[in-house]
């Protein structure tokens, strides 16, 4: 059963190696070089030219930290994202886009960005969460029609330009089962297609392209495999486990080194569980695990002697989150792994999983608190931690030393522990989590707000232009005072309220131009954060964010944004709706700290958010929408743990809302994931009305909501916020009568899928005008009054 390595000699795995290092560049050049030529004002060479200085930037960067062994440096560049370079190399373009593909198949670099962000009627790769992270992915659409054919090699042609300047990188690409377990049946694929039927073509390709990384010198290559981790696809775990068989044979027993490099097969994220021994019995030369999320293998004597001359890579440093790493901790882990798979097994050290979460370097941090500096490890820092461990505790004292003084000193810092916080925690009991019946609430809110049919409203955030960008930059320099910058902040309210009124929408909003970031800017008003100047982690495409720090016990030392929507509610006789970020999505687009239960930590903010519910309904703010957008993102990858996930992540959601009247009506939102799964929790968040995601997926949630007996308000999103485009009145007529038939009248509101600050003004003023225009529209066939 178990596969012979041939004797053609294998190239050593390095002993220290990181799965993959930040792209965007350290002060963002990559985004600023995308966008400036998105917008015309650089050409295609001058991008090129680039992204070609950043990558030299990080081979020299690492290898100065020390990843001097051949192939110890990733070499893992996109313009995009890592799932749409794989769809572009082999050719898995739908055929929406047929028209951009050269002579050969392939896409030039306008051609890849008119896949990933649309153009006019022709609607980009639908864009979704990778794994349990902020970053998102472009879903490759894949029927019996997609003809998989190496088409164009930007992968190689990176690689033989690292070994032009002299170093031997190891190409990252994602793996042929996760690119089709990620991927979605094409428009013309029939009813229960599967993507993964189509594996065998697509290792065709695969085939071709290891055989180009070995043309060009390679000696390894990392085919990233995260979607082994997770037992939650539609395929059953046989049917996932047949496929990492067929595949890795394929590209390891079927193609022969030397014809081929050797392979590393990455799998991120959590645990790997039974499918390491799939893997094991394939010919593939190293096998990656993560320690950090994740449990150690099963490691039986079949799997033992299966895995005789090759390596395995111990991701014991965290890819995910910025802490330094316990190195006493880590090594023990090594210790372990080394001693259950015997001497003949190589063990190498790397991170968890790629570096793209976290920043680049805690030295480009200078209004950091130094001692908090000290607790943490960015992308660099990491490095250094990757080798002390592959060094071991004897050739490398200082670091572990430091590592302990460190745990030490973090473990007794004031802040870390605040007692004042822990006795309201403590104290809480089952009626802080419950609001009263939901009947009463309705009567009561009714009476307050006396809203039409269909209500219509937005998600909180109008356009963020570059004149608010602006000011709160000339802020952050002194070159305006404070009260210049709050001026500018109303002036921009008065006219969104006004703009809305204009609109004709029926519950208003401030339009969030004081924040830089919907996470961020809370953290930067509660104590136990810290926020980082340089920190930028992509999110997706060329849109970055600044996850803040979660160190300490959190609290609230004043009223966030009641003055803001206060304001908001002085320039109108209309609702407006106050606007906070939920306790999940604080702690899910932050770095949070590792000492307790991600649960206790939950409470907490939740706390800092009723007392601010609170202030705003003292402040006679009549509506409430707390975001959690990444409710689902956080999800548990393994089916076994997700219970207790949603319990306690429902839990601080209820915590922070059931302070609230009746009267007060609870709003929340959810977008940029699959949330049919989830259905249950988002009903057991109780809020009064959710807005969710929907236009962009086609209203594919509608029959998860009427099915799961979702008895509150609920509105679907009726117009897709990430392109430009303008939805015509009649499709989104279409889309809310299609709603109105699913979950009935009293029950529907009116917006769009999701906040407005990515978008400009014409194409937001022209969408929510037609917006409106189709609410009135139904209202009529409903002999409803159609003006609220
Ligand atoms: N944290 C987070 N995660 C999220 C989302 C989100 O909104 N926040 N939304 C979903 C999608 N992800 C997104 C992530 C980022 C952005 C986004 O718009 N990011 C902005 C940065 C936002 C920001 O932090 N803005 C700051 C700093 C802006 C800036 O770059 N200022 C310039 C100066 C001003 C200028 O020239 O514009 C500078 O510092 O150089 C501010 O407004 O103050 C970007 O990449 O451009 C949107 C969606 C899921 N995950
Ligand atoms: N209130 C936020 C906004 O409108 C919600 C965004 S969810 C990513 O931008
Ligand atoms: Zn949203």
């Amino acid at each position: 059963m178990s596969y012979q390595q041939p004797s053609t000699s294998v190239p050593t795995f390095p002993a220290a190696t990181v799965l993959g290092y930040p792209r965007i560049g350290p002060r963002r050049e990559l985004k600023r070089a995308v966008e400036s030529f998105w917008a015309g004002r650089a050409t295609v060479p001058e991008l090129g030219a680039v992204a070609r200085e950043l990558r030299t930037g990080t081979r020299t960067r690492l290898a100065g930290l020390g990843l001097g062994e051949d192939a110890s440096i990733p070499s893992d560049f996109t313009f995009y994202d890592q799932v749409l370079s794989v769809a572009a190399h082999v050719g898995a373009i739908p055929d929406r886009f047929a028209d951009l593909r050269g002579p050969g198949g392939a896409l030039d670099l306008p051609g890849l960005f008119t896949v990933a962000r649309g153009e006019g009627d022709r609607a980009p790769l639908e864009m979704t969460k990778w794994f349990d992270s902020n970053y998102h992915y472009l879903v490759p659409e894949i029927g019996p029609e997609t003809e998989f054919r190496l088409v164009e090699t930007p992968s190689v042609k990176a690689f033989a330009e690292g070994l032009s300047d002299g170093v031997v990188t190891r190409p990252v690409i994602v793996g042929p089962v996760t690119f089709l377990l990620l991927s979605k049946p094409s428009a013309s694929a029939p009813e229960g297609f599967s993507p993964l039927s189509r594996l065998d073509d697509l290792l065709a390709a695969y085939t071709d392209w290891l055989r180009a990384f070995a043309e060009a010198g390679a000696t390894w290559v990392q085919l990233d495999e995260p979607a082994l981790v997770s037992d939650a696809w539609a395929e059953t775990p046989a049917q996932v486990s047949d496929a990492v068989g067929r595949a890795y044979r394929a590209l390891s027993v079927d193609l022969a080194r030397p014809e081929r490099p050797a392979l590393f097969v990455a799998a991120p994220y959590a645990t790997i569980g039974e499918r390491f021994a799939d893997l094991a019995q394939t010919g593939v030369e190293a096998i990656g695990v993560d320690l950090v999320r994740g449990q150690a293998p099963a490691i039986d004597g079949a799997v033992r002697a299966a895995l005789a001359g090759r390596t395995i890579v111990a991701g014991v440093v965290d890819g995910h989150n910025v802490w330094r790493t316990d190195l006493d901790a880590a090594a023990a882990k090594l210790d372990r792994l080394r001693e259950a798979v015997g001497p003949e097994v190589n063990v190498a050290v790397s991170t968890s999983t790629s570096l793209i979460h976290v920043p680049h370097t805690t030295a480009d941090e200078p209004d950091l608190e130094e001692r908090l500096r000290s607790w943490l490890a960015f992308a660099d820092e990491k490095v250094g931690e990757v080798l002390a461990l592959a060094a071991g505790p004897g050739a490398a004292p200082e670091a572990f030393t430091r590592s302990r003084e460190v745990a030490a000193d973090r473990a007794a810092a004031p802040g870390v522990v605040v007692p004042s916080v822990r006795d309201r925690t403590a104290a809480l009991t089952d009626a802080d989590f419950h609001r009263g019946d939901y009947d009463t609430r309705v009567a009561a809110q009714d009476a307050v707000l006396d809203l039409p049919p269909l209500p219509t409203t937005t998600i909180g955030s109008f356009p963020q232009t570059s004149e608010l960008r602006v000011a709160r930059a000339s802020l952050r320099k002194g070159e305006i005072t404070i009260d210049a910058y709050e001026e500018a902040m109303r002036a921009e309210i008065a006219r969104v309220i006004s703009l809305q009124e204009d609109l004709g929408l029926d519950v208003l909003v401030h339009g969030e131009p004081e924040r830089n970031d919907m996470v961020q800017y809370f953290a930067e008003n509660l104590d136990g954060f810290a926020v980082t100047q340089n920190g930028w982690v992509q999110s997706y495409g060329s849109r970055c964010t600044r996850p803040s720090i979660l160190w300490g016990d959190v609290s609230r030392p004043a009223p966030i944004t009641v003055g803001w929507s206060t304001y908001a509610a002085s320039r109108t006789d209309r609702p407006v709706k106050g606007m906070l970020t939920g306790p999940v999505t604080i702690l899910a687009w932050s770095f949070v700290r590792d000492d307790q239960p991600l649960a206790d930590t939950a409470n907490q903010v939740a706390l800092a958010l009723r007392d601010e519910i609170a202030d705003l309904e003292t402040a006679g703010i009549p509506v409430v929408q707390v975001d959690e957008p990444a409710l689902r993102e956080l999800l548990p990858l393994r089916r076994a743990d997700q219970q207790a996930y949603l319990d306690w992540s429902v839990a601080s959601f209820r915590l922070a809302t059931a302070g609230a009247a009746d009267a007060t009506q609870i709003h929340t939102h959810l977008c940029y994931s699959e949330f049919g799964e989830v259905i249950g929790a988002i009903d057991g968040l109780d809020a009064d009305v959710t807005s969710i995601e929907a236009a962009r997926s086609k209203m594919e949630i509608l029959p998860d909501i009427s099915g799961s007996g979702f008895a509150r308000g609920i509105g679907p999103g009726v117009y897709d916020i990430h392109s430009p485009r303008v939805p015509s009145t009649a499709e989104i007529t279409d889309l809310l009568t299609a709603a109105l038939a699913s979950v009935g009248e009293r029950k529907l509101w009116v917006n769009p899928d999701c906040g407005l600050k990515t978008r400009g003004y014409p194409e937001t003023v022209s969408s929510l005008e037609h917006l409106v225009a189709a609410t009135r529209t139904v209202r009529e066939r409903l002999g409803a009054p159609v003006q609220g």
